[in-house]
This record gives C-alpha cells, sequence and structure tokens, in this order.
C-alpha cells in the first residue's frame, strides 16, 4: 500500500489515488524532530541548535562553499500548501519536504468554516483547498511516501474550526491527521459562529485530538492580521492564549501538544524589535509550560518579496533570541495572490538559512531584562492580567465578547470601541445547542462529558456498536467523489497529455498553468511602467498579462516591474538538444596521465576583472585545484590583459591557458574570450594551446562560442579542468 518515490522519477498522481480506499495512516500524533538536545558535527562546524540530518534535501545554495551541508535547525518549519488542487499541492510538499519543511499544512478553501458537515470526494479549493477525507488520505499517504524519501517524520497539518468542527476532528483522527489549529475564539471571532456552540464543539473536538495526540494551535494569530495597528492587541493576545489553553488543558490536551500560534505584531518601518522582541519575552514568561508555534505576520506582507523576506529574517531573530518549537513560514508572495510553488521553498529556506546562521545565539547574547525591554514586559504582562480581571468583572468571556473587548485598536486598557462584538444568542449555529438527557448514551470510544453507559457494556461505550471507527477502520465510510464534474479524476483527464509524457510547460501552483514571472525595468514613472510592462509581456506572446508588483526606482526616472502571463506553448523534451555531461575522469587517471605527460598552463583573471577566488580555488591545491592532479601553472594575477596572458603562453611554452572572467558588464566575458581566441591565431600558437574560460556566467556553449575550447560555470571545480585537459589532450573531449 505504500508507495515508493525514486528521486528522478515525478511523483505519479494516478499511482497515489489508486485503492485509496483501503489506504491507513501509519501512525498517529505529532512528530517532534529528532536529536535537537544533542550538539551535531555537520562538516566542518558544531551546531548547538539542529536535528537529525535528512537522507535527501536540497541544500541551500550557499552550501557549495561548506561542502554542501545541510544542517536542519532544532524546530519545526511549516509551510502552508493549498493551491485548490491537492494533486498538485503533494508535488510542492514533496519539493518543500526536500528544502527543509516537516510541517506541511493545508489551509481550507474559502468558507469551509461555514459549512456544517464533511465535505467528500475532491472537489477543487478556492483560495485554500477543499479540505475532504479522500483529500486529506490521498495527502497523508503522499506524505508517508515522501517522508520515506527524505528521512524524516512529516507532520501534516489542517484546522479544526467552523460548525462542523468535531466531525472534522472525528475525520482527521481517523485519517491520521497530525497537527490542528483549534481555538473556540477563531469562530467566534472571525467566522461569527455562535459563542456557545463554539465552546461546546471545542470540548469534542479537543477530546478527540487528546486521543489522536494531534498538536493543536491556538488562533491568536489572526488578531494580529485583524487589528488595525497590531501592536496595540499585544496584551490581549496573551489573554487569547490563556483562555484557550487553559481552556483545552480542561478538556485533556497535555501541555507538549498545546501550541501558542504566536506572530510578531509589527514589521519595519516600525522599530519592530522594540515593539516585538519585549512581547516574545512576555508570552514566553507567562506560557513556558507550552510550545511556541512562532509565523511571520502576514499582516505588513506587500507585494514585495524581498522586503516580506526581509521582515521574515527579522521574525526568524527573536525566535531565535526568545524559543520557537515550530517555524512556520509564510511564503514571500503571500501579498500577492495564492503562493506559487518555488515562493513555498522561498519561505522554508528562509527560515532554514536563517536559524542555521543563528545556531547557539543565545550562548552569546542574553536579553537584558533590566533594560527597557524589561519595563515593556512587565508593562504588557500587568495589561494582559487587567484585561483578564476586567473580563471576570462584566461576568466572563462571553459577556467580554458581546461587548467588543476583542480585537479593538486601543492598547488595553485604552480602547477604541471597534472591537469585534458578537451576541450569545446570535451568530451561525446558534439555538442549536441542545441539553443532554440524563440518560443520554453515546455509543463511542471518545466523547467530552456525561455519557450514561448501559451496565452490560461494562463501561465501553463503543460495545454497543462492537467498536467505532477509532477502533475497527473498516467501520470508516469512504466517499470517493460526490461531484461528476469536479473531481480530481476530471482534473487529470483534462491534463492528461502533461502527465508521464514528454510535454511541459511553466507552472507556478497547477501542472501545465503556462505561468511565468517577468521582471523588467522601465524608465519611466510607476504609472506609465505599469502599463507598458503590460504592453511589453503581450509582445512577448504571453496572455493574460497581469502586474504582480511594482515599485518605483525614481518618480520619473524608472520602476520596476514584475508581471506574470501564460505562455501558450508547452516544450517536447524529446525535441531539446542537451549536450552530453562532461564526465570528469578519476582523481588517479588524471594524476598518472599528468606524470606521464606534464600539463603547464598559465592563468590569470583577465580585463579590469579583479575577483580572483574562483580561479585560484582551481589553481591550487588547498581548493582540490589543478595543482593537486600534478599540474604546474603560472598565475599572473588579477585585471591581467589578454595580451599579456598569450605572450607569457607563449614564452613558457604553455599548453593551456586558463582565463577567468566575472564581469560580464556589456558582454566584456564574451569580448575577452573572442580576443585572446584571436591573438592565439595571430601569433600562430592556436593549434599548439588549449584554451579554458570560467565564470560564474561562463558556460560551455558560450565560451566553444567565443573560440574556447571549454567552459567552466559557477561551482565547477580544479578536477573538471584538470579532466578535461587530459581528456581534450587525448582528443577525447
Ligand atoms: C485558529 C484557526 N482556525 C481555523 C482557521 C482556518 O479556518 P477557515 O477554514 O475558516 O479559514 C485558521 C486560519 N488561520 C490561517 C492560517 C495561518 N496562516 C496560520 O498558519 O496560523 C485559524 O487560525
Amino acid at each position: 500500500m505504500t508507495m515508493k518515490l525514486e528521486p528522478n522519477k515525478r511523483l505519479d498522481v494516478k499511482e497515489l489515488l489508486k485503492d485509496l480506499e483501503n489506504y491507513r495512516p501509519k501512525r498517529r500524533g505529532w512528530h517532534w524532530r529528532e536529536g535537537r538536545d544533542k550538539v551535531h558535527k555537520i562538516g566542518d562546524f558544531e551546531f548547538h541548535e539542529a536535528s537529525e540530518s535528512l537522507k535527501n534535501s536540497v541544500p541551500l545554495p550557499g552550501s557549495r562553499g561548506f561542502g554542501y551541508i545541510d544542517p536542519q535547525p532544532d524546530c519545526v518549519i511549516t509551510t502552508e500548501i493549498a493551491s485548490g488542487r491537492f494533486e498538485d499541492d503533494v508535488r510542492r510538499m514533496r519539493m518543500s519536504a526536500w528544502h527543509g519543511a516537516d510541517h506541511l499544512m493545508v489551509i481550507r478553501t474559502a468558507g469551509q468554516s461555514h459549512i456544517d458537515s464533511l465535505l467528500e470526494g475532491t472537489t477543487q479549493g478556492i483560495g485554500g483547498i477543499a479540505v475532504t477525507r479522500k483529500q486529506v488520505r490521498a495527502t497523508r499517504k503522499a506524505l508517508d511516501a515522501i517522508e520515506e524519501e527524505v528521512g524524516r517524520p512529516i507532520n501534516f497539518h489542517s484546522y479544526i474550526s467552523g460548525v462542523a468542527g468535531p466531525d472534522i476532528a472525528v475525520m482527521f483522527a481517523e485519517e491520521g491527521v497530525n497537527g490542528a489549529h483549534q481555538d473556540p475564539q477563531y469562530n467566534v471571532l472571525y467566522r461569527n459562529v455562535n459563542m456557545v456552540r463554539s465552546f461546546v464543539d471545542a470540548c469534542e473536538a479537543k477530546k478527540i485530538m487528546a486521543w489522536a495526540d494531534i498538536l493543536q494551535i491556538d488562533g491568536a494569530h489572526n488578531a494580529n492580521a485583524t487589528a488595525m495597528k497590531a501592536w496595540k492587541v499585544r496584551p490581549e493576545l496573551m489573554v487569547q492564549h490563556a483562555i484557550n489553553s487553559i481552556f483545552s488543558r480542561k478538556v485533556g490536551l497535555k501541555p507538549e501538544n498545546i501550541a501558542l500560534s504566536t506572530v510578531p505584531p509589527s514589521a519595519p518601518p516600525a522599530p519592530c524589535m522594540r515593539l516585538d522582541l519585549p512581547y516574545a519575552v512576555a508570552l514566553r514568561d507567562f506560557f513556558s509550560e507550552y510550545k511556541m508555534r512562532a509565523q511571520q505576520n502576514t499582516k505588513y506582507m506587500e507585494s514585495d518579496m524581498k522586503e516580506a523576506t526581509v521582515t521574515h529574517t527579522l521574525n526568524l531573530v527573536i525566535s531565535r533570541l526568545t524559543s520557537a518549537d515550530i517555524q512556520s513560514t509564510i511564503t514571500p508572495d503571500e501579498g500577492r495572490n495564492v503562493p506559487w510553488h518555488y515562493n513555498n521553498i522561498a519561505g522554508t529556506t528562509t527560515a532554514k538559512q536563517a536559524l542555521n546562521g543563528m545556531d547557539g545565539l543565545r550562548e552569546m547574547v542574553k536579553i537584558d531584562r533590566d533594560g527597557p525591554l524589561g519595563d515593556v514586559v512587565r508593562e504588557l504582562k500587568e495589561r494582559a492580567v487587567l484585561f483578564m480581571e476586567e473580563i471576570l468583572e462584566v461576568g466572563g468571556y462571553f459577556k467580554a465578547v458581546e461587548e467588543g473587548f476583542f480585537v479593538d485598536s486601543g492598547y488595553y486598557p485604552e480602547r477604541n470601541g471597534d472591537g469585534i462584538a458578537r451576541q450569545a444568542d446570535g451568530g451561525i449555529g446558534c439555538g442549536m445547542l441542545f441539553q443532554r438527557d440524563p440518560d443520554y448514551f453515546a455509543p463511542v470510544s471518545v466523547h467530552y462529558g456525561n455519557n450514561c453507559i448501559p451496565e452490560e457494556f461494562d463501561g465501553k461505550a463503543s460495545a454497543a456498536i462492537g467498536g467505532d471507527t477509532f477502533e475497527d477502520p473498516s467501520k470508516i465510510v469512504f466517499v470517493d467523489e460526490l461531484d461528476e464534474q469536479d473531481n480530481v479524476n476530471v482534473r487529470l483527464a483534462e491534463l492528461d497529455k502533461y502527465y508521464e509524457t514528454n510535454l511541459i510547460k511553466p507552472e507556478v501552483e497547477w501542472r501545465a498553468d503556462g505561468i511565468v514571472a517577468v521582471n523588467l525595468f522601465l524608465p519611466v514613472d510607476e504609472r506609465t511602467a505599469e502599463f507598458a510592462a503590460i504592453k511589453c509581456g503581450e509582445k512577448m506572446g504571453l496572455d493574460e498579462v497581469t502586474v504582480v508588483h511594482k515599485l518605483a526606482m525614481h518618480p520619473s526616472e524608472g520602476t520596476y516591474v514584475e508581471i506574470k502571463g501564460k505562455v501558450n506553448f508547452d516544450i517536447n523534451v524529446d525535441e531539446l538538444v542537451i549536450p552530453e555531461k562532461e564526465e570528469t575522469l578519476s582523481e588517479e587517471e588524471i594524476r598518472a596521465d599528468i606524470a606521464e605527460n606534464p600539463i603547464f598552463v598559465v592563468a590569470a583573471t583577465v580585463g579590469q576583472d579583479e575577483h580572483s577566488v574562483g580561479l585560484k580555488e582551481t589553481l591550487d591545491i588547498k581548493h582540490g585545484g589543478i595543482e593537486k592532479f600534478g599540474i604546474k601553472y603560472l598565475y599572473l594575477g588579477t585585471s591581467c590583459p589578454v595580451e599579456k596572458l598569450v605572450d607569457a603562453a607563449i614564452e613558457t611554452n604553455a599548453d593551456a591557458i586558463l582565463a577567468s572572467t566575472i564581469i560580464t558588464h556589456d558582454d566584456v566575458h564574451i569580448k575577452n574570450m573572442k580576443k585572446i581566441h584571436e591573438l592565439c591565431i595571430e601569433k600562430g600558437i592556436r593549434d599548439k594551446v588549449i584554451l579554458a574560460c570560467g565564470g560564474t556566467q561562463v558556460t560551455n556553449e558560450i565560451a566553444k562560442d567565443s573560440g574556447m575550447d571549454a567552459g567552466f560555470g559557477r561551482g565547477s571545480k580544479g578536477i573538471d579542468v584538470a579532466s578535461f585537459l587530459v581528456k581534450f589532450r587525448r582528443g577525447q573531449a
């Protein structure tokens, strides 16, 4: 039943859908990363806040300089995926897992909170995904295979809220969901579900979550995103955390499964550290027995992905200066539209990179509680306690909600009277609560509150039905599809020519959606640039061109614009001309050949170029350069005129010239390569000397087109060059 994934094969959605009715989750409950409390020796370094490494992963690009290590931070890292089609989301989950996410959160389709039953089948979602049993089961089955592939358990997460909360809790427990948001305050404040109904439902839902060992995330972060000035609700956020946490404890959730959803309430250009760090400290003072789920604040995210990433990084500094058991990421394009594949990865890798970089920060930097931070911490706690006291004074939580205590834009005890007020006798589901009869009996194994179990069942309520679905999964009713049109099979059929074929199209959310993004700069004001950019996209042959981001570089000098549009072609990969990848000879073979037939090389960084690192690494023995294989060389340094380099080759009767060129302004790298080639012809040595050029923007194709015998791009090493020289001399390259 378990799918097997091969790294060099795409996930087969059709195989995933096979035999779903018989799929059973491998395990229940939340998984924390392994090895969090030990020192990890990874590459040349020790990590003090890391966890076990992955079996398969994609390291950060910068890992190239560190032996391609990919240290995994100690905390769980989340990415939220919900393109609306689960069959595309599972592919994106696989990509995210390889980049370090082990908590995959699926946000529900708009308004699912108001649906008072379970959705069945796999309908397409809007701005989220229709969370149905089939979608959950298919996703958990895919994650079973993905976690095998990366070598780390993955937590699958969604939401237990809305009027069908308890039903969803049961389905999640049956299907092995590992984490869920559950906070009755969310229903009340943001979905206007009747407050009494919400708390009664929450008793049932939380009881079931406790049984299934599902980790709970609360909903306090929403006040952040909803309040006019989020930093003003800091006292209230702690009150909301307190209410949901103690309520959850009373129902039976264990503290280590109660995660507070904490989001730094502000962002630059505000002095966000001075507002958010004291808050993070105060929160952790109050709630040290629970887990912290830190997340970037989505409220201040605009369409500028770089800006979003910098704010995200500042949030991560707070996590490292205080604590985060789960670091949930937000995609940098959250401020634009439904997140795109590669932006889920971008959010994940921002977290991984920053947390790697700040490993052990608290061993060096201490929070100074004697300075201004201490005063703010105390003040925030006082304000929170006063808020809680006033709730009691007015007659309790429901009364306080009716009086609009929550999400008021005032900095409590200030009040601006613009809080979200709900009536205890109003909202969705109002009047739908019925007192249980004295002899009420529910034949289920997990249930909240009075349950008068008949003597004959000896305290085992579910014995009345021979066991319930928690005990006997064969009793789960699995509905494959309800809607003949809106289901995954129809979607797969529509795109059949792009599944397991040689045809591909660019995509950002869904397979073959054809969407591409183009970044351009136009030397005009913002308004003109917006329309000119669209025209550029159309002239490039894109359809449905829209601007997804624009930023004035100057009121009149120019504007940076990002557009998206659809291509109306697909690529047949079989028709691509892909040059054979150069196979590198073994070290021994290279060394033996050089020992028999020495090679002498002259090398320099040419033109006005001062970049020397890459060439030095290619040459000297310390970095595995060509010297390591016995090749002798004369290094002429940087900014070396090509004439001087060619003359040196003549004087030393060199077998090869190695030129390095990083700068590509005005295609200077190409011009220099051509000049070396022409000079060698002029001086009558072209057929006696091997010409090779390296540089971050150099490819083998560009170099050969410019008269070189080979080109070496980013990431090339000494052995690549040495192997080429030997093979070329043998006439094999
Ligand atoms: C406590 C709670 N319950 C339910 C829902 C979702 O409920 P609907 O299906 O009604 O949208 C949410 C949503 N939060 C957004 C996710 C955020 N990006 C996060 O990571 O926390 C929620 O916070």
